[in-house]
């Protein structure tokens, strides 16, 4: 499995983005990474895929070094997939079919296997009716699910999803976490970033907070969903689940179905 140690990434105009980050994905099977805007998510997951190398610090990958030759990289990348928050930077050809087989044929993949990877991935994420379209004429939302089935395609061990909800509708944001729930029920690790404080609590089962390219806390999801300080020092709010919790009192629940379930048990 993949872990950073004491990982610090600098860019090249200095900034710091990461500082001795030490993030394990040994530690659960949904991983949620959740930090104010600027707090290094995306340079932590860049890192994590290869396509940044650590300025301090290494990745790990079944407890070796990550190298960063090309051929170790073809590799790595077979195992790990990256979901780009920016679906443009994801998307490389211009009709959908060819755009979610590009990886697949890249990897030698015979033609009847590539086609039955994409028919599927793109069923997965609902845009089967969108196989023949044009990328550039696609919505924003559209095209994220396509970039989404571009890496399931792939079938990798572990998947990073840089805000995958993000400009996507309520429809969508519940297909994307169906999506997410079934890639762990394949035994595969997920790694998500999200702002969406709600989603992460209800499909995470651990968490890192990050601020300033500094691990602030970590812990399993309603722990660290319990220490408000924690979550505060990153400018971050509470799930409206935690703060029912708090605020009225009534027992913590993991998801609104099972808040539901048990509404007749609550004393308030
Ligand atoms: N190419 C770059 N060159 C210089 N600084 C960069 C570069 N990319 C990111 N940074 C800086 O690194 C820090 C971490 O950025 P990063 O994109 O990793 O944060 P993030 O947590 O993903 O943010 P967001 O929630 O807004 O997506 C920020 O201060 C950002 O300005």
């Amino acid at each position: 499995m993949l872990k950073t140690v004491n990982l610090t990434y600098k860019y090249e105009d200095k900034t710091v983005a990461l500082k001795d980050v030490n993030v394990d994905l040994k530690k659960g099977e949904i991983i949620g990474i959740v930090g104010p805007n600027g707090s290094g998510k995306t340079t932590l997951f860049l890192n994590f895929v290869g396509i940044l190398i650590p300025t301090k610090g290494e990745v790990l990958f079944n407890g070796q070094k990550v190298k960063y030759r090309k051929k170790y990289l073809i590799e790595l990348r077979r195992k790990v997939g990256i979901v780009f928050q920016d679906p443009e930077k994801q998307i490389f050809y211009s009709r959908v079919y060819d755009d979610v087989a590009f990886a697949l044929r890249n990897l030698g993949l015979e033609e009847k296997e590539v086609e039955k990877r994409v028919y599927n991935a793109l069923k997965t994420v609902k845009a089967l009716d969108l196989e023949n379209k044009p990328v550039h004429f696609l919505s924003y939302g559209q095209k994220k699910r396509v970039a989404i089935a571009s890496v399931l395609a792939l079938d990798t061990e572990v998947i990073f999803l840089d805000e995958p909800t993000a400009g996507l509708d309520p429809y969508m944001v519940d297909i994307i976490v169906d999506i997410i729930k079934e890639i762990k029920r394949k035994g595969k690790r997920v790694v998500i970033s999200s702002h969406n404080m709600d989603l992460i609590y209800s499909i995470c089962d651990y968490i890192y907070v990050l601020n300033n390219g500094i691990v602030l806390g970590e812990g399993r999801t309603k722990e660290i969903f319990l220490q408000d300080e924690i979550l505060k020092g990153a400018n971050l709010k509470q799930p409206w689940l935690v703060r029912l919790h708090k605020n009225l009192g009534i027992p913590l629940y993991k998801s609104e179905e099972e808040l539901y379930a048990n509404w007749n048990k609550i004393k308030l």
